[in-house]
């Protein structure tokens, strides 16, 4: 069974149609990214899985359940840390562990001692005196020690500064890696996504233009330099889709494609070319290539 399934969604606010027959498959167990620029739809997809809105039109299940019929029951199974995490500000840390301890039945000493030596909170210092590194750390704490089925995080490392990031990472990835735990997180930071997720999704106006493993991608994604006989060009290629071509001069092109490179050679082949040469390109720029206009 895959943790989140999306098929054909749709959701409008109003006029404004954020979703647009949206599909996506998180696997269990993986560490799942969804990529996309600002107002592509990441947030309402969010918003979607914990069953705060219903989609307008298309099929949603979030392990195994309808999270707009199922919402109470299912949230219990699934951790949340929102984009903007400011959590009862005149607590302290401990305070906030001692209630949280209370609610879900969890040990406040081992949190204690996880939070101090793990994630290297100050617990005896109010909230509102954190910043937004450690209320982000807290929040990721909190959502954890649930013993959550699925964690899902909105834009996770926005406005952390690159070493508050690496450590919020890291923590991420220890933490996933001690549990039996399909982690989901939105995010316009590629190198995050490339480091720590096995799986992503590219999101552009509101659906995915890509779902694959990120391992995959870049070993396939690939530029071709190729020369082509007198009256072919890459418009001649079949059965592969090319994301982008530039011609370099009357005969020969750079065609990029997303396929598996033997293919590639024999499609340019049908159509007449030649492969003169072949680079990779950075996962920032493959990204790019799916999402840009
Ligand atoms: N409550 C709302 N009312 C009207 N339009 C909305 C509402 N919430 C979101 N939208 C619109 O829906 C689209 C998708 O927004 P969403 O917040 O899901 O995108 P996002 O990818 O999370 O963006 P960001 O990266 O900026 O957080 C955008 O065009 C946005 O303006």
């Amino acid at each position: 069974m895959n943790a989140i399934e999306m098929i054909g969604v749709s959701k409008s606010y109003g006029q404004v149609r954020a979703l647009k027959d949206m599909c996506l498959t998180v696997p269990t167990g993986s560490i799942f990214g969804l990529m996309g620029p600002n107002g592509s739809g990441k947030t309402t997809s969010i918003k979607l899985m914990l069953g705060l809105m219903e989609p307008t039109a298309g099929s949603l299940t979030v392990l195994g359940a309808i999270p707009s019929g199922d919402g109470m029951v299912l949230r219990r199974r699934i951790g949340f840390v929102p984009e903007d995490f400011s959590l009862y500000p005149h607590m302290t840390g401990l305070e906030i562990l001692e209630f949280n301890a209370r609610l879900y039945g969890c040990s406040v000493q081992e949190n204690v001692r996880r939070l101090q030596t793990v994630f290297e909170l100050p617990l005896a210092r109010k909230i509102a005196t954190y910043s937004k590194g450690m209320r982000k750390l807290l929040g990721l704490y909190i959502a954890l020690s649930t013993e959550p089925e699925l964690l899902i995080l909105d834009e996770p490392t926005d406005g952390l500064d690159p070493v508050v990031r690496s450590h919020f990472l890291g923590v991420l990835a220890d933490e996933t890696s001690r549990r039996n735990l399909t982690v989901f997180f939105s995010s316009h930071i590629l190198s995050e996504v490339e480091k720590i997720c096995d799986t992503v999704a590219f999101m552009r106006a509101g659906h995915t233009v890509l779902q694959d493993e990120v391992e995959s991608i870049k070993a396939q994604y690939r530029v071709y330099t190729v020369r082509f006989g007198t009256g072919h060009s890459p418009r001649d290629v079949k059965n592969i889709t090319i994301q982008r071509e530039r011609a370099l001069d009357q005969d020969t092109w750079d065609v990029e494609m997303l396929a598996d490179q033997e293919q590639a050679r024999t499609a340019f082949a049908d159509a007449g070319g030649t492969v003169l040469n072949v680079q990779s390109l950075p996962f920032d720029e493959i990204f790019m290539r799916f999402v840009e206009v």
